[in-house]
């Protein structure tokens, strides 16, 4: 097996440590650690069952380990709420795209800014001053245009194209300007074309931010992530660029239902 490789200079935006989750008699997580740098993309990827639905609910706050730890710049975060993250500068979008279908896709878009606006969007729509609105109207719409989804912007999101929806959530998660994007399954459900799209969001993004993101579609993992981490029945097998995991034979074995022998897992 190809050795895992610590090829990140940068110290860690964020970082999950030794994190183990159980249900019941199943160890859904074993010890997993992991790294995101400053701007760049990593990937969890795994065969079905592998623990990276459960790894990215623990990275969310959704889910609480039994054991390990998460860190912010090198800090601990100790018990981690949902709320407590998206303080910092991190957004996610999650499988579900959980847009609201009675608002419109611009107000859907709004909602993920309140990060930025002091009091929060709810207040925000009693309170915001006319300026700040205007403003975060401004800045949703700059999202949505980037995405190619502005002339949507005042459709309601319940008709409209599962792509479309994607992006419009997507871009829920981009208005806050988060440090780290946590994309959760990002191409599911997207054409090849929309997939490309999806693929050069994510990497003009490393400007100013990173992404983890799980996914399935290996063409779009090697594609657009500097760093991948593979796991299997909850164990990191390997990480490292691309390349090397593609050409590490406990992936191999891994995707071809064949069993990890102990000693070869990392
Ligand atoms: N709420 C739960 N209760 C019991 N077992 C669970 C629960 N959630 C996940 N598991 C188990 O934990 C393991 C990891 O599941 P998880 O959904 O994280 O894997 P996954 O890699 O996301 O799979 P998939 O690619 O199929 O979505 C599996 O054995 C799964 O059956």
């Amino acid at each position: 097996m190809a050795q895992p490789v610590s090829t990140k200079a940068a110290e860690p935006l964020f970082a999950a440590r030794g994190v183990s989750v159980r249900f019941g008699g199943v160890q859904a997580l074993s010890q997993v650690s992991l790294e995101v740098a400053p701007h760049e993309v990593l990937g969890v990827i795994g065969p079905n069952g592998a623990g990276k639905t459960t790894l990215f609910n623990v990275l969310c706050g959704f889910a609480v380990p039994d054991e390990g730890e998460l860190a912010w710049e090198g800090r601990p975060l100790g018990r981690v709420r949902p709320s407590q993250l998206a303080g910092l500068g991190m957004a996610r979008t999650l499988q579900g795209l959980g847009l609201f279908d009675r608002m419109t896709v611009l107000e859907n878009v709004m909602v993920g800014a309140d990060h930025h606006a002091r009091a929060g969007f709810w207040t925000g729509l009693f309170g915001l001053g006319h300026r700040d609105e205007a403003r975060l109207v401004e800045r949703s719409r700059a999202v949505l245009a980037r995405l190619g989804v502005e002339d949507y912007a005042e459709r309601m999101p319940g008709g409209l194209p599962y792509g479309v929806r994607k992006k419009v959530a997507l871009a829920r998660a981009l208005v806050s300007e988060p440090r780290l994007l946590l994309l959760d399954e990002p191409a599911s459900g997207l054409s090849p074309h929309e997939m490309e799209e999806l693929g050069g969001v994510v990497r003009d993004l490393t400007a100013t931010t990173a992404t983890l993101l799980v996914e399935h579609h290996m063409d779009l993992v090697m594609s657009v992530c500097d760093h991948v981490t593979v796991l299997d029945f909850g164990r990191v097998i390997a990480s490292g660029t691309p390349a090397q995991v593609q050409d590490d034979p406990a992936v191999t074995a891994a995707y071809l239902g064949t069993p990890v022998a102990d000693g070869e897992v990392s």
